[in-house]
């Protein structure tokens, strides 16, 4: 089981957990000593001491019993909604650190699944103590049933474990098929993701639409119900085999072994009696087979799920480098034959950037133009930050981006991208409130100033935009951000072509004298001439980078102070 699923578990405190153990390990004590005494008085044997009390032992003892019972699940509930807990804090925490090249190769399908393993998980320790409980009450009975006959508590002992080991044969294959289950989980989650993020899509093509449902989504909750079926009902016969064997050895105990061992009635009450009380706990037991494999797969799943993810250490951030990069303000960034690399497999490259030597001055206007394919948007995740460079360096101001630097080089720019995402709350405490005048100028900039609502109770602006609008909004957020370099992803193209030349000559000049510097891919060649520096991609390769010259920097156009 994985290292960090076992520590969740270690970290709960020891007296807890000792104390669960001991409530649970009193509780069932008293449960089999109540059981000897409902035996002993249908017995009509006395008690060995203060017979006279009995009723108030027994009260006594049944009232012990409802404490030690009601503490016992207090605490394993605590214990329990504290595991979840911290099971999601474990997945929010991996994904709050995980680069965003492991996201990408993860997909969001496996996140959901596995909030869905952390839910089987959290519970596993409720069902391991419920068997422990049943174990030692089990325990009890056994030990009374060998103190009235040695031979016919061995006779049951073995008949017990020859169902626990069929139990566990069958429970090998079934097994397998729960491993199915969760891989058929996993691509259910993948399919409805599709669906959900092209409904608009689906709802256009009533081959898609039909084919989406049949030949996946409900394809595969067939093959799920298939296999849940078939599991659960190899699942009843091991219960009913467990069941009608407990039938048999009550026969044996009724009509044998009176016979053959020349037990008294009183005994072979006793026996009777206390392999009924023993049905109970044998049966939380055999339940235990299917969740004990549950568990382990979850476990696995969880495991592999952290090894994709990627484990960055704390530390790394809380060290003295934590603010090298907040010192200084932005001179330049500098790659060294930077190399990157798509993959199929170990040493199968889909697509690869030859190394790629620039340097970027503060105050740039560089546009990075190329046909589809060519590297683009590669190259600019890569000077994102959300991409490692798979050899060569990425210096900022001089400063060698290594693996602990990386967030914060990051953070040191705004990016939207083509398929920008707006988030539904104002994550980055921006002031958007209807009084802020930074906010008001950008929006005159933009055009959006009759078209934007404003949420002054959220601190938010509301969110129904056209395609075009949306990325002149995430545009102004970027600028509230108020970070010195901007990464620019094919923004203009959704714009109309007034608004585009607008943007080429007026928008960009702007932010070009704010002592922005600007990084934009864009195919739009006509405006190339509005760059103070175009770099050329063809096939992972910059074929050619020249420096313009700066004619349109000084713009007569309102220049709001951000
Ligand atoms: N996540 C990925 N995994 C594997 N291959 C990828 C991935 N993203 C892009 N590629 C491949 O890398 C190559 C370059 O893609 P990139 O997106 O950088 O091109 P681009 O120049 O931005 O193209 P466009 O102008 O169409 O946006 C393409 O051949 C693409 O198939």
């Amino acid at each position: 089981m994985n290292s960090n699923i076992i520590k969740v578990f270690r970290q709960r405190s020891k007296f807890i957990i000792l104390l669960i153990v001991l409530l649970g390990g009193v509780n069932s004590v008293l449960n089999g000593g109540l059981l000897m005494f409902i035996n002993n008085t249908i017995m009509q044997k006395p008690l060995p001491y203060f017979p006279q009390f009995d009723w108030l032992i027994f009260i006594l003892m049944l009232l012990g019993s409802l404490l030690c019972s009601r503490m016992f699940q207090t605490h394993m509930v605590n214990m329990t909604n504290n595991i979840l807990f911290e099971f999601d804090l474990n997945i929010l925490n991996r994904l709050k650190h995980a680069s965003f090249e492991d996201f990408e190769k993860l997909g969001h399908e496996k996140v959901y699944a596995v909030i869905n393993d952390t839910r089987v998980l959290g519970h596993a320790p409720e069902v391991f103590m419920n068997a422990f409980n049943s174990l030692i009450i089990a325990i009890c009975c056994f030990a009374y049933l060998f103190w009235i006959s040695p031979v016919g508590g061995a006779i049951i002992l073995m008949v017990m474990v020859a169902l626990l080991v069929f139990y566990m044969i069958r429970n090998k294959q079934i097994e397998k098929q729960l491993n199915q289950q969760r891989d058929l989980l996993n691509s259910y989650f993948m399919h409805l993701n599709d669906l959900l993020r092209g409904f608009r899509e689906v709802k256009m093509s009533l081959l898609k639409n039909e084919n989406i449902f049949t030949k996946y989504l409900i394809k595969n909750r067939l093959m799920v119900k298939d296999i849940s079926i078939d599991t659960s009902i190899k699942y009843m016969n091991n219960e009913l085999t467990g069941t009608y064997s407990w039938y048999i050895v009550l026969g044996v105990i009724m009509f044998l072994m009176p016979r053959i061992f020349d037990l008294t009635i009183a005994n072979t009450t006793a026996f009777l009696v206390t392999v009924l009380y023993l049905i109970g706990p044998v049966a939380v037991l055999v339940a235990l087979i299917p969740t004990y494999t549950a568990v382990k797969i979850a476990a696995e799943r969880l495991n592999s799920f952290d090894k994709e993810v990627g484990i960055i250490e704390m530390k790394s951030r809380s060290n003295e480098n934590s603010n090298i990069l907040d010192k200084c303000d932005f001179d330049n960034i500098r790659f060294e034959d930077v190399t990157f690399w798509y993959s199929n497999g170990d040493d199968d490259r889909s697509f690869a950037l030859e190394p790629i030597n620039i340097q970027i001055e503060k105050g740039e206007l560089i546009f990075v133009a190329g046909g589809n394919g060519s590297g683009k948007s590669t190259f600019a995740y890569l000077l994102a930050g959300l991409y490692k460079p798979k050899s060569g360096k990425i210096f900022f101001n001089n400063q060698e981006i290594t693996d602990d630097l990386h967030f914060q080089y990051s953070d040191k720019m705004s990016a939207i991208f083509t398929n920008n995402h707006l988030f539904r709350e104002n994550y980055d405490n921006l002031n958007l409130l209807s009084t802020n005048n930074v906010l008001k100028e950008l929006l005159q900039m933009l055009h959006l100033t009759d078209v934007v609502r404003f949420d002054d109770k959220k601190n938010n602006l509301g969110r129904d935009f056209s395609k075009g609008q949306q990325k002149r909004l995430a545009l102004i957020y970027a600028l509230l951000e108020d970070k010195q370099i901007i990464l620019l992803d094919e923004w203009a193209a959704e714009q109309d072509p007034g608004f585009r030349k607008y943007f080429y000559k007026e928008v960009l000049p702007i932010l070009r004298r704010q002592g922005k510097t600007i990084i934009a891919i864009t195919h739009d060649d006509d405006y190339y001439s509005c760059a103070s520096r175009l770099i050329k991609f063809d096939y992972g390769k910059i074929v050619s980078d020249s420096k313009l010259t700066d004619k349109n920097i000084e713009i007569n156009c309102p220049s709001p102070k951000i």
